[in-house]
């Protein structure tokens, strides 16, 4: 059974703590790390942690030490290239919980990648040779996880900004004995551009994309013909390109875009947008956007 973020924190079954296959063995996740999920005093006791944790942060700061999780994340890594070009995301440190702040020191050494544009990835050696799926924008990772659960003969590189989502995948992975995921922080064109050679993924995943609703900002979109124009470059012949998106315009536009590549076929005869495909759990955007109304769209399409 998947254990989700609401579910218990120990070991399947309260067993040992797991046992990566080709990694290190993990201690078990405890302590206050089910910031979200307990009631009452355990959930007052995780607030004052994460009081502690903050001082204990702010205090550091003020000594000059750059920590929360010294050996997570690069602070800002998108940051780092330099470029003077429009982003597709707003940089979200945000709130980490505390299991989120000890995931990301336990479990970044072993399953986290910083994307620093500094070197071509060995998709092969990283994922034990299994086929990779590139993630773009996995929020906070449930849907991720439970898709990596159910394939585990497939390599998911799930990239994306949020700091803490990336605490919550790292954790939900352990806690789920996964090992065919890696957690990437940073933006996903310096890792589709500077990192991945070419023709390396088998798929590339991109649900629910920030909308950018304003007409001012619809340049940020990270569906755009450039960015389409990189990523075909990326993909195997037979990769399955898979979009998701509530924003009705922006699907018109996802539709468009992929439509109009030369390298990519749509699965749909009529080249329209696809049934959703039964592997696509429910995502966190998504039934928020189900929530308001909204009616969502998914777009499959294959390198040709
Ligand atoms: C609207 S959220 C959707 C999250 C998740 N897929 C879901 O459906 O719940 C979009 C996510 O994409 C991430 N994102 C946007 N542009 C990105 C980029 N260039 N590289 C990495 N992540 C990006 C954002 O940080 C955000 O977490």
């Amino acid at each position: 059974m998947f254990e989700s973020e609401k579910t218990s924190l120990s070991a399947p079954g309260g067993g040992p703590p797991q046992t990566a296959p080709g990694g290190p063995s993990l201690p078990e996740t405890g302590g206050n790390s089910a910031a979200y999920d307990e009631p009452g005093g355990a959930r007052r006791e995780s607030r004052t942690a994460d009081r502690e944790a903050r001082a204990k942060g702010t205090a550091d700061a003020r000594e000059g030490r750059r920590l929360l999780f010294p050996e997570g994340p690069a602070a800002d890594p998108a940051g780092s290239h330099h470029e003077r070009r429009i982003r597709s995301f707003r940089p979200r440190r945000g709130r980490v919980t505390v299991g989120q702040g000890e995931a990301l020191r336990r479990l970044w050494p072993t399953w986290g990648l910083d994307i620093d544009g500094a070197s071509r990835l060995d998709l092969d050696q990283l994922f034990d040779g299994l086929p990779v799926i590139l993630e773009i924008g996995f929020g906070m990772g449930e849907a991720t996880a439970r898709m990596a659960a159910a394939d585990p003969g497939t390599g998911i590189l799930a990239a994306d900004v949020h700091t803490p989502g990336q605490g919550n995948l790292l954790a939900l992975a352990e806690r789920n004995g996964l090992t065919n995921v890696r957690v990437a922080n940073g933006d996903a064109i310096i890792l589709l551009r500077e990192m991945i050679e070419p023709a390396a993924l088998a798929g590339l995943r991109v649900f629910f994309p920030d909308p950018w609703p304003k007409k001012r900002h619809h340049k940020r979109r990270l569906i755009q013909p450039e960015f389409i124009e990189l990523a075909v470059t990326r993909l195997r012949p037979g990769a399955l390109l898979h979009c998701a998106t509530d924003w009705e315009p922006y699907a018109e536009q996802m539709l468009e875009v992929l439509s109009a590549c030369p390298d990519l076929e749509n699965t749909q005869p009529d080249g329209g947008y696809a049934p959703r495909p039964p592997f696509r759990p429910l995502t966190k955007f998504e039934s928020a956007g189900l929530g308001k109304g909204h009616v969502v769209h998914d777009l499959t399409f294959v390198r040709r």
